[in-house]
Formats: C-alpha cells, sequence, structure tokens
C-alpha cells in the first residue's frame, strides 16, 4: 500500500471565463481521515471537488489523489463521488440505478449481485430499491446517491452536500453510514453546510471564501481555541467590570446568560434584593478561568455558578466569514 497521502493538492486552481472559481487551494488529506469542506454559498467548494474528481480541469496548480494524477483511471477507480443536485434516470428502479454505476465500473456481475441488496440496507433504501426513482423522495434520491458513490467500493469518497435534502432522522443516519465508513477506514472528504455534521465527524477541515482557503486545520484546535465562559457573580458593583478589564487585560462583559444555568453551580443561591449578574469573557484555558475566579472573590463579590460554553462550529463559522466580503448566492 502506498503512503501517498489520500489528496495532496498543491496552489489548485480553476479560473472560469468569468474570474470566479477557486484558486491557489493547497491541502492535504491523509488516508483514513475525514476532511470537513466549508464555506458560504459561491465559496469555490463544488469547484474544487470537480477538479478532484476529475470532471474539470485544473487552469493552475497540480493535485494527486492516493499517488496518482488527476483525472487519471486509477485515481477514479478508487473514488465514489456524490455530487450536489444530481438527478438520477427517473425510469430506472433504484436498483437498476445502482448497477448502471457498477457496469460502469466494471464490477463483475455476481459481485455487483451481492454487493447491491447490501448497500441498499446500508443506506436506508431496502427494499424500496425495487421502486422506479422517479416514486422517490429527494431524500431517497440522495441516499441513492450514496449507494452509487460506495459501489466500487472506494478508498476515499467525495460527498458533496450529502444530507441537504434528508430530514433531521435521515441526517442522523447518513451521519451514522459515514461514521461506519470512517471506521472501516475510507477517507472522507465532505463538502457540508450542516456544520454539526462536520464538528461530529471531521478531523480537519478548511473554511473557503471567495475562491481561496481562509483558515485551516484540525477541528477540535479550530474550536478550542476560544471558549466562552459565564460567571454568575453577586454583589455586584458595576466598578468590577471596569476594574477586571482593566487588571485582566480581558473582554469581560455583561451577558443574559440568565436562562442558560447548568448544574456547574457552587450550591449557594443569591440572596433576594442582592445585585446579581451574568458576565461572560472568552477564556483560553481553566487556569484562567480560575484566576478570574479568585479576581471577583477578592472583590468581595460572591460568585454563584461558573459555566463553559464549548463553541460551536456554527459561531465559530460566522465569526470567521463575518465583515468579509463573499461573492455568493447574494450577489
Ligand atoms: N461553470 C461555471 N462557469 C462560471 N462560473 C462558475 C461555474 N461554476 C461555478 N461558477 C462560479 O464559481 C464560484 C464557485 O462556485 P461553486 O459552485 O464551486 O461554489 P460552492 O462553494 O460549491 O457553492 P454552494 O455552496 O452554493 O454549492 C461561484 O461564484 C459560481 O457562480
Amino acid at each position: 500500500m502506498s503512503s501517498a497521502p489520500a489528496i495532496d493538492a498543491n496552489a489548485l486552481t480553476k479560473e472560469y471565463n468569468n474570474g470566479r472559481g477557486c484558486r491557489d487551494v493547497t491541502i492535504t488529506v491523509g488516508k483514513g481521515e475525514a476532511f470537513g469542506f466549508l464555506g458560504p454559498n459561491g465559496a469555490g467548494k463544488s469547484t474544487f471537488v470537480k477538479m478532484l474528481v476529475g470532471l474539470i480541469s485544473p487552469t493552475g496548480g497540480n493535485a494527486s489523489i492516493l499517488g496518482h494524477p488527476l483525472g487519471s483511471l486509477e485515481a477514479k477507480a478508487k473514488i465514489g463521488y456524490l455530487p450536489e443536485l444530481y438527478r438520477y434516470q427517473e425510469w430506472l428502479t433504484g436498483e437498476e440505478v445502482v448497477r448502471l454505476h457498477a457496469r460502469l465500473c466494471r464490477i463483475e456481475r455476481t459481485l455487483a449481485d451481492k454487493r447491491i441488496p447490501q448497500l441498499l440496507q446500508e443506506v436506508g433504501i431496502g427494499q424500496r430499491g425495487k421502486d422506479r426513482v422517479k416514486h422517490y423522495s429527494k431524500g431517497m434520491q440522495q441516499r441513492l446517491g450514496l449507494a452509487c458513490a460506495l459501489v466500487n467500493e472506494p478508498e476515499l469518497i467525495f460527498l458533496d452536500e450529502p444530507s441537504s435534502a434528508l430530514d433531521p432522522i435521515g441526517r442522523m443516519e447518513v451521519r451514522m453510514i459515514l461514521e461506519r465508513l470512517k471506521e472501516r477506514g475510507i477517507t472522507i472528504f465532505l463538502n457540508s453546510h450542516l456544520l454539526e455534521d462536520v464538528e461530529v465527524l471531521c478531523d480537519r477541515m478548511a473554511l473557503l471564501n471567495n475562491g481561496a482557503v481562509l483558515r485551516h486545520g484540525k477541528v477540535s484546535e479550530m474550536l478550542s481555541q476560544r471558549t466562552r465562559w459565564q460567571f454568575k457573580v453577586g454583589g455586584y458593583t458595576p466598578f468590577l467590570l471596569s476594574w477586571l478589564n482593566e487588571h485582566t487585560g480581558l473582554n469581560i462583559r455583561h451577558s443574559d446568560a440568565g436562562a442558560e444555568r447548568t448544574e456547574q453551580g457552587n450550591g449557594q443561591e443569591p440572596e433576594a434584593g442582592s445585585s446579581v449578574v451574568w458576565l461572560e469573557a472568552e477564556l483560553d484555558n481553566e487556569e484562567q478561568a480560575g484566576w478570574l475566579n479568585g479576581l471577583i472573590v477578592e472583590q468581595g463579590m460572591t460568585l454563584y455558578e461558573v459555566t463553559r460554553k464549548k463553541e460551536r462550529l456554527e459561531e465559530w463559522f460566522m465569526d470567521a466569514v463575518s465583515g468579509l466580503s463573499h461573492r455568493g448566492e447574494r450577489e
């Protein structure tokens, strides 16, 4: 087995005639990794994936797939691709559509006979595989696309918005399918607007904006960079906030966290009539939170509750793209 990464893209660029597309995208995805590719509408995510699967040619840079050149038969034989908004032949049954893909992949008939019912079961189509595609809901068609993308038992699978047409239960089921694929060592490249899927499934991610990579790195590190802490403080005087900010150099502010109580309180309840407020700040680590707790108590205030809110990817995403221009559908 070669030690080449699953995807190795260097300054990969596609400039359409209108100047749009994506430019200078450099990323490496290791074998067995799940990689999330995020970005607002029109950021260039599909363009990048289409180059990697050999559907369109780059206008600059280069890339290899599992050690093979882009667009080569060797590369294509090892990848699966679920395109966004793909329409299947509605006069065929689901089973026939997967069989057609199996034939295109030159999979032996006896092997296909065995694999297709298993795949239909795995993606949740089951016996509905006997129905014509024209009777399928959008969600069923998306599941069918997943079965087609898996028919050649790929080592690397590209999924362009695999759950966009699914209801919450369907999304959960697809997420579980993807988790099983990951457990089997299949590399997953996931284009998704469903940030929760990326957060749960992916090891690393890149954020694309206006065709270029804005940020990339490990999901865990990118999310843990900022953690919001909230403090329920009794006996509060306005002097405390300015003193704390001046003393710590942090951006501590009032919060309306009352509704977000957790079990992490110290058990004490504020006395009636005392002035109680919630304060919040983004902190680096628990030591910093402990330091802040100490300062609050030192100033004669009472600390009733301390909660930590892990930053959700959605907040991170909004923060990363806020204030930036992006040429998407809103143009
Ligand atoms: N064939 C094409 N010719 C010209 N411009 C194109 C073509 N395909 C895409 N574009 C433009 O290139 C940019 C990137 O499009 P792309 O579809 O890759 O974005 P995306 O991030 O996948 O968006 P979405 O999340 O909406 O699917 C957009 O501005 C789009 O309008």
